[in-house]
């Protein structure tokens, strides 16, 4: 006897260049071991991505819907911004986010997903920062650190190291749960430069979560202002750190194609 064709159904977007494929299990139920991910992730064997989004029912009062962000390498992450724009596109009418780091109310203005990704958690990695890094036997003195849900350092000077040290600072033993390592130029007080070497993932286009931890960084160390335009390879955010202490980040989403997998 055949056995059942199974399908998967799946939408691939992107948020400035860091794309995405997003899958809908909240009418069925949806279960993806590591091992298919990672497939499905692969730019070569599978469909290719950024990050897999899976989308589930909400379980928490005043959340529409759950999700959850897979890097490439099969390791799960806190909180992405620009996969949270598109989720927010995919699912319509400004709906709130049930993510491992909270609720993240979402807002549509035209073309625009203004997200506010929560509170930069500061406390994060600010004493190890200032001992040597294992890996470079030097101090991350042009650094800062803080955790959007994610844990993201941002190293302010030379944008084009992010290739040769993002790597090797995303394993160094500061990091216990490695790092994602942003690279930032400060061309104004209201605008910067940022590439960044993503954990489990490598150098994308463009990191939502990353640009917020990159803003944050750049006030505390009196380099910006609290609201900065963030430029990455694939285009622009607006990042605001709010007097509350939450991270408003805004910019667009984009749907690519749909698609279904046998
Ligand atoms: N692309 C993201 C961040 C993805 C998560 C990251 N690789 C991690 O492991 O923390 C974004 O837009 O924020």
């Amino acid at each position: 006897m055949r056995s059942p064709i199974m399908t998967l159904s799946f939408t691939k977007m992107h948020g400035l260049g860091n794309d995405f494929i997003v899958i809908d299990g909240r009418q069925i139920p949806v279960v993806l071991p590591d091992s298919l991910i990672r497939r499905l992730c692969d730019r070569h064997l599978g469909i290719g991505c950024d990050q897999l989004v899976l989308l589930s029912p909400a379980t928490l009062e005043g959340a529409d819907v759950h999700v959850r962000f897979f890097n490439p390498d099969g390791s799960e992450a806190g909180a992405c911004g620009n996969a949270s724009r598109c989720v927010a596109l995919f699912v319509g009418n400004s709906p709130v986010l049930q993510t491992r780091a909270g609720l993240l109310p979402t807002t549509q203005k035209g073309e625009q997903f203004a997200i506010n990704m929560g509170a930069a958690r500061l406390d994060w990695q600010d004493i190890p920062l200032s001992r040597p890094c294992d890996t470079l036997h030097l101090p991350l003195e042009n650094a800062a650190a803080c955790s959007m849900g994610n844990p993201h350092a941002t190293l302010f000077g030379d944008i084009g190291r992010a290739e040769t040290l993002g790597p090797v600072l995303e394993r160094d033993p500061l990091f216990p749960e490695r790092a994602n390592i942003g690279f930032a130029q400060i061309l104004s007080p209201d605008h910067m430069r940022l590439r960044v070497w993503e954990r489990g993932a490598g150098l994308t286009l463009a990191c939502g979560s990353g640009a917020c931890a990159a803003v944050v960084n750049a006030v505390r160390r009196g380099l910006t202002e609290r609201t900065c335009t963030v430029t990455m390879d694939g285009g622009d955010l607006t990042i605001t750190w709010q007097e509350d202490g939450t991270v408003l980040m805004t910019g667009p989403a984009t749907t690519v194609f749909h698609g279904t997998l046998a």
